[in-house]
């Protein structure tokens, strides 16, 4: 189990690193195009999940929600800061 913060920090350090096998580098690869699609697809997920699934697998969607927004604010160079500021 891991915060939001933590797996930001995991993620940024995937995309410096680079190891092999890693999907969120290949995420990174595909570019902001890719990845705002993901972001849409995954929220698109989680608002039928709202409506007709578990609380669980809500919960599940949400927490890919929250990777495909974090590999797009990484792809477009944005930080936590950069977003925190607007909460
Ligand atoms: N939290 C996540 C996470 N959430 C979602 N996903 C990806 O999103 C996929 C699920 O989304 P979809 O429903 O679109 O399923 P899919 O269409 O089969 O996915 P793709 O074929 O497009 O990958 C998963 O199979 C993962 O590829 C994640 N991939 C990685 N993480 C975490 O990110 C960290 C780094 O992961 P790697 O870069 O893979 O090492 C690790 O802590 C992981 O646990």
């Amino acid at each position: 189990m891991k915060t939001f913060d933590e797996l930001f920090a995991e993620l940024t350090e995937r995309a410096r690193t680079r190891p092999a096998g890693s999907g969120t580098v290949a995420a990174l690869d595909a570019g902001v195009h890719a990845q705002g699609k993901k972001v849409l697809e995954e929220a698109g997920e989680v608002w039928l999940a709202a409506e007709h699934e578990t609380d669980e697998q809500l919960a599940e969607e949400i927490s890919q929600l929250l990777y495909r927004v974090q590999v797009l604010m990484l792809g477009r160079g944005l930080t936590l800061d950069d977003v925190y500021r607007y909460l």
